[in-house]
């Protein structure tokens, strides 16, 4: 016995959408049909799920998340986490090691697979530390953590600090064909302050966070790559400058790639209403000229990849001010809903720019055979309904955390149904 999804309209490309039936066995792709008139296939004796006409993308791809545990349970846990991705629409989400312990062991790194494939209902796939504890001191066991099942090496949340510790890490990662994946902020720029350097800033008396702390980083590591070969990855890029020093990068050969989240797209600093922590993240909003940047870089492949750096926080955690509280926000709800309404709705991008944005480009700069819906490929799928609109209700998270600053934004696309490997893991 299989499954008909029947009636979903498929994106081939920008040009070409066709009304269609899927068929999956044993958790494949085995049959795409395009519909004729009101015929159906022979669906007797299979489940039959019917998409009414909505989208069915393939699985969306979040390569950058926080899933809090081990160690901080009270803001997420594999279990919460993947419900709250999965009603997002992602069947594959990359999780930081940013937990306690961090995984720079392979221990942690067989803990957390273990529990997702226990409790979890997506995919997950692990990012190991560049330096242990993150501290930026030590590296860490790159064979070993490989060998246990990593798909990269961060030290998400913090800069490596040291340009000859990086240069190391790149030369040790390139060797093994694998990525380094950095959160690039030189610590010495920052000095604890909650906000960028800009308007928001002068307002309201705060320290500011500038441009450069971040761009420091991505023009050092880029020459790094450079001489070493590694594929390098810029995690949330927000910045102007960074975004040129990508683009350099890109013309003169190196494996340099970059992803964005939603948040740097759609606010700046000038949106931030007050004092509210909610719109506290790690990099901060930036100015209005960042954010188009942003966009612009997007659009024209400087940046690759769109992720949601999931990064949740308990209410007393947030509720600690905007100098004192955690940076970062949740993403897994919001993102696809917040992209669809505000860039494809608005006829900015195609719907076809925007899945590949969050399918196939992640799916090819990190490896992954997900990704696409092609006879054969894993039935990792979403269906979701294009018209409904609904206003951001951070009380119906799936997540453990409410905090982000879109509560009450009406949007479009919202998710319905999200199937991994042929098994319905959420339906509205
Ligand atoms: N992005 C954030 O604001 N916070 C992240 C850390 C990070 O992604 O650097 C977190 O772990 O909370
Ligand atoms: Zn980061
Ligand atoms: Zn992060």
């Amino acid at each position: 016995m299989g499954i008909w999804i029947i009636n979903g309209t498929l994106v081939h490309n920008e040009l070409e959408t066709t009304l269609s039936h899927l068929y999956i066995e044993q958790g494949k792709i085995a049959q795409i049909v395009k519909a004729s008139g009101d015929a159906l296939p022979a669906t007797d004796g299979h489940e039959v799920i019917d998409a009414k006409g909505a989208l069915i993308s393939a699985g969306l791809i979040d390569m950058h998340v926080h899933l809090r545990e081990p160690g901080f349970e009270h803001k997420e846990t594999i279990a919460s986490g993947t419900r709250s991705a999965a009603r997002g629409g992602f069947t594959t989400i990359a999780c930081m090691p940013n937990t306690r312990p961090v995984i720079d062991t392979v221990e942690t790194v067989k803990y957390v697979l273990d529990k997702a494939e226990q409790e979890g209902i997506v995919r997950v796939l692990p990012y190991g530390c560049i330096t242990k504890n993150e501290l930026g001191r030590e590296l860490t066991d790159f064979a070993a953590l490989k060998a246990a099942g990593v798909i990269g090496f961060t030290d998400d949340g913090v800069g490596v600090q040291s340009a000859q510790m990086m240069k190391d890490a790149m030369a040790k990662a390139a060797a093994m064909g694998m990525p380094i994946i950095a959160h690039c902020e030189d610590n010495t720029l920052v000095e604890g302050a909650p906000v960028n350097e800009g308007t928001f800033a002068t307002k309201h008396g705060l320290k500011g966070i500038p441009n450069e702390s971040e761009a420091i980083h991505v023009g050092r590591d880029i020459l790094l790559a450079e001489a070493t070969g590694v594929h390098y990855h810029v995690c949330h890029v927000s910045t102007e400058q960074s975004i040129r020093l990508i683009r350099l990068g890109k013309q003169i050969g190196v494996k340099v790639t970059a992803e964005v989240c939603p948040h740097h797209l759609l606010l700046c600093e000038e949106d931030i209403p007050g004092m509210d922590a909610n719109w506290k993240m790690n990099p901060p909003l930036r100015s209005r000229r960042d954010m188009e940047a942003c966009i612009e870089a997007l659009e024209d492949g400087t940046i690759d990849i769109l992720i949601t750096d999931h990064a949740p926080h308990s209410e007393e955690e947030k509720a600690k001010g905007m100098n004192l509280a955690p940076f970062g926000i949740v993403g897994f709800e919001t993102a696809f809903p917040l992209l669809y309404t505000k860039f494809v709705a608005t006829g900015r991008w195609t719907l076809a720019f925007l899945l590949e944005r969050m399918t196939s480009k992640p799916a090819d700069v990190f490896k992954l055979t997900s990704g696409r819906i092609e006879i054969g490929a894993d039935a990792d799928l979403t269906i979701i309904d294009l018209e409904q609109e609904k206003a951001v209700d951070p009380t119906t998270f799936a997540s453990k955390s409410r905090n982000t600053p879109f509560t009450g934004w009406k949007l479009k696309g919202w998710p319905k149904l999200t199937m991994v490997a042929g098994k319905v893991v959420w339906s509205e």
